[in-house]
């Protein structure tokens, strides 16, 4: 059977086996997993009854035929001298890896690989998983792991120079505005008797119901402000003080992770 292998079953590889099988793209005896550590196997095994552990990755890698590396990039070298040997060749590794390129993935194992950036956000179903083929992957294959990845949110195919700031906005992106929504309801809760737990949960639903209001008018963050901030009102001293700020504040942030990002797993 053609199953799909994951290895490392930590804050990614648990959220893809979750969704593959809770959407229903997989059956349960078409999941194979492995990770390093006692406790994330025993708790996929308590999760989903029945589905497949394998004791080591060269066991799982001799099962499956698309291999989906859920390790973090530092290890994935690692994993690939250590499945490869026993691969036929004709296997499709799925890299979930931010900041490995599929030079360095095509170096290690010459057939058919694709890199994936998936989002914490696919496990309500929302966001978007980025995909980048090799030149080496067939279309069937291709279409294969797209499918898997639409069933839990959206899927944009990129090219690999486009990665970089993708993967800040869609996948660092959750992190990102988790921090600002906390910042904003933390500086409210501050200035004023608003609890911190009701800040936050003011602040939570109001970045939802502003994400859902651009994304179902089609109007810009410009256009809303306009509506918002009556003249001479609240909003627009906020605004304001935002606009001027934010730039060099989230310049500095972009330049930190795409630095980083280059450094990654080396
Ligand atoms: N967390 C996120 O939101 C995103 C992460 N990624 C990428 O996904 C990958 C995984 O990230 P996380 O799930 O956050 O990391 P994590 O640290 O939560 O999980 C890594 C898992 O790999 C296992 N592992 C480590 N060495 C292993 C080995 N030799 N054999 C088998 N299993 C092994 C660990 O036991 C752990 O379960 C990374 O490469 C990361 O760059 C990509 C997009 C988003
Ligand atoms: O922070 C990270 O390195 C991973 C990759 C993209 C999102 N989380």
């Amino acid at each position: 059977m053609d199953c799909i292998g994951v290895i490392g079953y930590g804050h990614m590889g648990g959220m893809l086996v979750n969704g593959f099988l809770s959407s229903g793209v997989l059956g349960i005896d078409e999941v194979v997993v492995t990770s390093k550590s006692r406790e994330s196997r025993d708790a996929c095994a308590a999760a989903w009854p029945g589905i497949g552990i394998a004791r080591a990755n060269g066991e799982l890698a001799r099962r499956c035929r698309t291999i989906i590396l859920a390790v973090r990039p530092q290890e994935v070298t690692e994993v690939l001298r250590e499945i490869v040997p026993l691969m036929d060749g004709d296997e499709h590794i799925v890299s979930l890896a931010a900041g490995i390129g599929l030079a360095e993935l095509e170096g290690l194992f010459s057939g058919s690989v694709t890199r994936v950036v998936p989002t914490i956000s696919s496990t309500v179903g929302q966001g978007t998983t980025l995909i980048c083929h090799g030149r080496q992957v067939g279309m069937h294959d291709a279409l294969r792991v797209e499918g898997l990845f639409s069933s839990i949110g959206n899927v944009m195919l990129v090219e690999e120079e486009e990665l970089p700031a993708a993967t800040i906005l869609s996948s660092c992106g959750p992190g990102l505005l988790a921090a600002v929504i906390e910042e904003l309801a933390d500086a409210a809760a501050r200035a004023s008797g608003l609890s911190a737990d009701r800040a936050l949960q003011l602040a939570t639903e109001t970045a939802a119901a502003t994400a859902a209001y651009l994304r179902e008018t089609g109007e810009t963050p410009g256009d809303l402000i306009g509506r918002v901030a009556t003249g001479g009102g609240v909003t627009e001293v906020g605004v304001k003080g935002i606009r001027e700020r934010l730039p060099e504040v989230f310049d500095e942030a972009v330049a930190a992770m795409l630095e980083r990002y280059g450094a990654v797993g080396k």
